[in-house]
C-alpha cells in the first residue's frame, strides 16, 4: 500500500488552486501550483533574469516517517524560460509542518512572469532508508580504493 500524504490548506491562500496531483497514470512527480498572495495574485510574480523567488504553494503537509518529498524543476519551464530550482532537489522532511514553498531562479535572459495557480514545479515522494552511521578505524578494501575524479579515464 502506498503511504498517505496529508495536505492542509493554509489561511489566506486561494482554496480554488488545486493541491498537488499526478498529471498522468505513470507520472513519478505530482505538479505543484503557485498560490500567490496579493498583489502577486492579480499580476503574477515577476522574475527578472538572474533573480530568485520563494514561491508559496498555500499548504502544509504531513509525510509519514521514513519518507520525504523532493521538489524538482519542470522540464518545459526549464527549457522554455530557464526556470530552475535553486536548492534542487528541495527537501521536505517528514517532520516539517510549516508552509511548503518552492525556490525558483530565472537562469534565462528574459524576465518571467509566474501566474497565480500555474504549475511551477513538481514533487517526488520517496522512501528514506535512514542507515545507521558508525565510525570505524579501517574501511573494507576494494579494487578501486581511493581512485576517483577521472581515475578510470576521461573518455
Ligand atoms: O524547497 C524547499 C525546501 C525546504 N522546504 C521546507 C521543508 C523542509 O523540511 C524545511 C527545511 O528545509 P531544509 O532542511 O532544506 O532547510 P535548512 O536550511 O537545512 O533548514 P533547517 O535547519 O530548518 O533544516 O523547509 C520547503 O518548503 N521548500
Amino acid at each position: 500500500m502506498p503511504p498517505t500524504i496529508r495536505f492542509q490548506r493554509l489561511p489566506g491562500f486561494d482554496r480554488d488552486v488545486p493541491l498537488p496531483a499526478y498529471a498522468s497514470e505513470g507520472a513519478a512527480a505530482a505538479d505543484l501550483r503557485a498560490n500567490l498572495l496579493a498583489p502577486d495574485r492579480r499580476h503574477g510574480l515577476n522574475l527578472d533574469p538572474g533573480a530568485r523567488a520563494q514561491v508559496p504553494l498555500g499548504f502544509a503537509m504531513a509525510i509519514p516517517d521514513r519518507w520525504e518529498a523532493q521538489i524538482r524543476a519542470r522540464s518545459g519551464l526549464a527549457l522554455r524560460e530557464g526556470l530552475a530550482i535553486v536548492n534542487a532537489p528541495g527537501t521536505i522532511d517528514a517532520d516539517y509542518r510549516g508552509p511548503v514553498s518552492v525556490i525558483l531562479v530565472n537562469l534565462g535572459q528574459e524576465a518571467v512572469r509566474l501566474r497565480h495557480g500555474t504549475r511551477v514545479a513538481q514533487m517526488v515522494v520517496a522512501r528514506v532508508p535512514r542507515p545507521i552511521f558508525r565510525e570505524v578505524e579501517v574501511l573494507g578494501g576494494t579494487a578501486r580504493g581511493p581512485g576517483g575524479f577521472g581515475s578510470t579515464g576521461t573518455d
